[in-house]
């Protein structure tokens, strides 16, 4: 297994001591990913999908519960972790500076790892841009200067040039229009058949989930509550939710 959540839970916890709220983001959270596998996570706006991921990353903490990564517990020092685990998030401007070419943002997570000359990195940026669909000249472009979709095959080209074996999608076209966000769920499709990663594929929508993942989990008031395989999922969904997510597809 590359990712397994073991009855995690996260509480926020906020204001001051004497007027405490407790959110309990996530309950009980159990969930495994296999090598190579597509897992779609689905629910409404605040039923806790980011708070997996989240978890899933390492960036925080479960309340309680366990997370191991290949098999590990989270290392101290992240660094341990690098170019293993990426993320591409709704909006590329979150993962793209926009003061940086195209070519240097999709370097930076190699640089990270080191040990490429720069004529190395170089080749990789190009073979990876094509990967994704873009041209080389797209190398010398500034964020600003691309269409929306342009913008995230960049931000899939820098999440993907370290080669991670875990990536997650976060709302990854829900940002985009319709015709655009086809054209990406093609390309994840593609890459992960060329390059057999794993996901956690997050969306409120559940078509692009449907499109893509080849598991789903379905998540309510920091629940998850059912998981199957896609096939099973969009032909007899269990839980009466999830029935009604799939008529209203
Ligand atoms: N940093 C935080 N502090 C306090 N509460 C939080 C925090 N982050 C998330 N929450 C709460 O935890 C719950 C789950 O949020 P989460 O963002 O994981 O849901 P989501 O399914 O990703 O929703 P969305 O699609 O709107 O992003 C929500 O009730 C949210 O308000």
């Amino acid at each position: 297994m590359i990712l397994e959540l073991d009855h995690v839970g996260v509480t926020f916890t906020s204001g001051p001591p004497w007027r405490r709220s407790r959110v309990h983001a996530l309950r009980e959270v159990s969930l495994s990913l296999a090598e190579g596998e597509i897992l779609g996570l689905v629910g409404e706006s605040g039923s806790g999908k980011t708070t997996t991921s989240m978890v899933s990353l390492g960036l925080r903490r479960p309340t309680s519960g366990t997370v191991l990564f290949e098999g590990r517990p989270f290392p101290k020092r992240r660094t341990e972790l690098a170019g293993r685990m990426q993320a591409v998030l709704q909006h590329p401007q979150w993962s793209l500076n926009p003061r940086l070419r195209v070519g240097q943002s999709v370097a930076e997570p190699l640089a990270v790892l080191g040990g490429a000359d720069k004529a190395e990195v170089g080749e990789r940026v190009l073979a990876t841009l094509d990967q994704v669909g873009l041209e080389a000249s797209f190398a010398q472009r500034y964020p600003h200067q691309l269409s929306g979709g342009q913008r995230q095959r960049v931000s899939i080209a820098r999440a993907l040039i370290t080669r991670p074996p875990f990536v997650v999608f976060d709302e990854a076209v829900s940002a985009l229009d319709v015709s655009v966000q086809a054209q990406i769920l093609n390309l994840i499709s593609d890459l992960r058949a060329e390059f057999s990663f794993a996901a956690l594929f997050i969306s409120h929508d559940i078509g692009a989930v449907r499109y893509v993942a080849d598991r789903v989990a379905v998540m309510r008031h920091g629940e998850v509550v059912e998981t199957a395989p896609s096939a099973v999922f969009f032909g007899t969904p269990e839980h009466e939710y999830s029935r009604r997510l799939v008529e209203a597809l």
